[in-house]
């Protein structure tokens, strides 16, 4: 939906394991999200939640593979958590101010070094520590990471986090209601879904198609009682030519950048995949829905 002066943006919360990540979230959209409880270990998946309000937007996405990589699909995830951490608008790196500066913190750090999106310093926990502890610990980070915002907050009882919030929304630019109001959270998987699709058939094109293809996961519903899952995703290119490149002779490219995406997506999902893939052209994609496309985002239910 666009809407006149409305601000929207991406943004990420990464930090180690404790500092109040989730609870920030919750804070922040207040109510719980789902996907957080139904699913504790969720480091491979994308999880979402979407702040709105009548003048903007902003979409938080989980960076997954920022933590260490435990298990086969890790390369996988440390490759896109490299992506996403440049393609989001804002990078919010949570800590703890009650622990101070750790071994867990460097390898964020060192993940966030070349780095091009802004990042905020969101130090948590101020409800734990005495005021005069605050100024040598943002020092302390401040000389080994480059910050656009230093924020201090606590999730817990909600102090300043409406301060950041608008420090959040001072960042955005203008931008589209990517999602509906009532909509707080979307199914993570989707997203890893099309991007093993996408990888596919940039690898089997031998990249004749530019990366700027993306795949929409148009339908993603169980189905034999939950034992399968059928996914109809499309490949959107820019020019006709690409389109035949996708498809191939005789269909023979589509079916194998299929064959090859529904293993990966059985491996992803833990279920037998029916996969039905088709190639739309679409030449102003890119301009107009460079986010959507970045982010595998698709409104239709799940
Ligand atoms: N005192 C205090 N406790 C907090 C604050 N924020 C979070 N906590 C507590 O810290 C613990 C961890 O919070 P979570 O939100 O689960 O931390 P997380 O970063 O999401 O943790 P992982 O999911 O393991 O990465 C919980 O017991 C929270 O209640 C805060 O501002 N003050």
């Amino acid at each position: 939906m666009i809407k006149e002066n409305y601000k929207s943006g991406f943004v990420t919360i990464i930090g180690r394991p404790n500092v109040g990540k989730s609870t920030l979230l919750n804070k922040v959209i207040g109510q719980k999200i789902a996907i957080m409880s139904d699913k504790p270990q969720t480091t491979r998946n994308k999880i979402q939640a979407v702040y709105t309000r009548e003048d903007a937007q902003v979409v938080f996405i989980d960076t997954p593979g920022i933590h260490k990589p435990k298990h086969k699909l890790g390369d996988f995830m440390t490759k896109i958590a490299q992506q996403t951490l440049n393609e989001v608008d804002l990078i919010l790196f949570v800590i703890n101010a009650d622990e101070g500066y750790g071994r867990g913190d460097q390898f964020i750090i060192d993940r966030l070094e070349n780095v091009q999106s802004p990042i905020f310093l969101v130090v948590n926990k101020i409800d734990l520590v005495h005021p005069d502890k605050l100024l040598p610990l943002i020092d302390d980070y401040r000389k080994k990471l480059n910050v656009a915002e230093v924020i201090p907050i606590s999730a817990l009882q909600g102090n300043n986090v409406s301060t950041l919030m608008d420090q959040i929304l001072s960042y955005m630019e203008e931008g589209p209601q990517y999602y509906p109001e009532d909509q707080v959270t979307d199914h993570p998987e989707r997203f890893i879904t099309a991007e093993l699709i996408r990888e596919k058939a940039l690898h089997l094109t031998r990249e004749e198609v530019p990366h700027s293809i993306a795949v929409v996961i148009e339908q993603m519903k169980e189905r034999e009682g939950g034992r399968a899952v059928f996914v109809q995703a499309a490949i959107i290119v820019e020019r006709d030519s690409q389109k035949g490149i996708v498809i191939g002779k005789g269909g023979k490219m589509l079916k194998e950048i299929g064959q090859r995406a529904r293993k990966d997506i059985e491996t992803l999902l833990g279920t037998k995949v029916f996969l039905e893939l088709f190639v739309k052209v679409q030449t102003d994609w890119r301009n107009k829905q460079k986010q959507l496309r970045e982010f595998g985002f698709s409104q239709d239910e799940y």
